[in-house]
């Protein structure tokens, strides 16, 4: 299969080299230090069950749209989510100009950018998506560390019953072999709006929590007050997701949570995140549950003191 992966970071980095030594085509979408350094030396890859370190295809975004849209079967989108809308809309252009439409794979959190890319794309033209029990992180440009079975969870969007046939859907069942056939593990399902959702109990839980204190999952999740705290953000997503008609119960929560309990001591990518000085996805994970809650006519206290202290900056810094 002929991948562009774009945003070549933990994720795109990650499970790029896992398709690329399957066999696959992977062009590695990257800027910056990062991109230099891919173009230099290459990407490593150092995971407890692969590595991979040598030459790869890769560009810069207006590299991308400077070629063929129709060289490329799919499009797997792993930039962080406030940046979906400004690839879509380049993707939207590029594909326009070139007379071809590739079906785009989203990878990120949160539960808005498979509507963000449908609005953009057409909803014919989206596969969702997200990455499951891995944690993946560029170590230093061109150096990616991971850990983490590193699973796929994917399905036709919004779900299978009203996904509108065309490209996405003629494309998914390939899709689906060809990642499991790379040694990818992959979780089909029928309805990715539910399971996005299930993601989002996990990140609203998990996220801001580790980002504030600095801890890491194994730490946060078997502290009895910062478990407590996780949970109570969890059951506010749940409750969120009504919302999205999307109903999520208690054995939701304690699944999630118990995924959250055998990540071990990895960071998330929030923690990364505060702790390169990079922008946090705020807004697709804590504001995604506040604006939904306020829709409900609901509050959901604990996210929002959670967003309000991250957007001010009120973390723990260590020593
Ligand atoms: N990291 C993890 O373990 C997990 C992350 N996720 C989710 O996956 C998604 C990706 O996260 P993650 O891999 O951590 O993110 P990263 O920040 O590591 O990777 C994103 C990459 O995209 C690059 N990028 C952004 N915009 C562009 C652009 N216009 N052109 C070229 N490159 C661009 C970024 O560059 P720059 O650094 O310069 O901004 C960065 O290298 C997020 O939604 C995250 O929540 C899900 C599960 C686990
Ligand atoms: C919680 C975790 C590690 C799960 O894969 C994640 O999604 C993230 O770091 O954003």
């Amino acid at each position: 299969m002929r991948i562009a992966v774009i945003g070549a970071g933990g994720v795109g980095g990650y499970y790029g080299a896992r398709w690329l030594e399957a066999g696959n085509a992977v062009t590695f979408v990257a800027r910056g230090a990062h991109l230099q350094a891919l173009r230099e030396r290459g990407m490593r890859v150092d995971h407890p069950a692969f590595t991979r370190d040598g030459a790869v295809a890769c560009t810069d975004l207006d590299g991308l749209c400077a070629g063929d849209p129709a060289g490329f079967d799919v499009i797997v989108l792993t930039v962080k989510s406030g940046a979906t809308r400004e690839v879509a809309e380049r993707l939207r252009a590029w594909f326009d100009h070139g007379g071809h439409r590739v079906p785009v794979l989203s990878m990120q959190n949160g539960v808005d950018n498979e509507g963000e890319l449908a609005e953009v794309l057409g909803p014919d033209g989206v596969i969702g998506g997200f990455a499951l029990r891995v944690a993946t992180h560029v170590e230093a440009p061109g150096h990616i560390t991971a850990t983490g079975p590193g699973q796929v969870v994917t399905g036709l969007w919004p779900n299978r019953a009203a996904a509108v046939a065309g490209p996405a859907s003629t494309l998914f069942p390939e899709l689906v072999r060809a990642f499991d056939a790379g040694g990818t593990p992959v979780i089909e399902t029928d309805d990715i709006r539910r399971e996005l959702w299930r993601k989002l109990v996990i990140n609203n839980g998990l996220n801001p929590v580790s980002a504030l204190t600095g801890w890491d999952a194994e730490r946060l999740s078997r502290n009895p007050d910062t478990a407590a705290l996780i949970r109570r953000l969890m059951r506010e997503t749940a409750a969120a997701a009504r919302a999205d008609h999307v109903e999520l119960a208690e054995a939701d929560i304690d699944e999630m949570f118990r995924i959250v309990y055998d990540l071990g001591p990895i960071k998330t990518s929030m923690l990364v995140d505060r702790e390169q000085g990079r922008p946090l996805e705020l807004d697709a994970i804590c504001g995604a549950v506040l604006a939904r809650a306020r829709q409900l006519g609901d509050d959901a206290p604990a996210t929002a003191v959670m967003a309000s202290l991250l957007r001010n900056g009120l973390w723990h810094e260590p020593g």
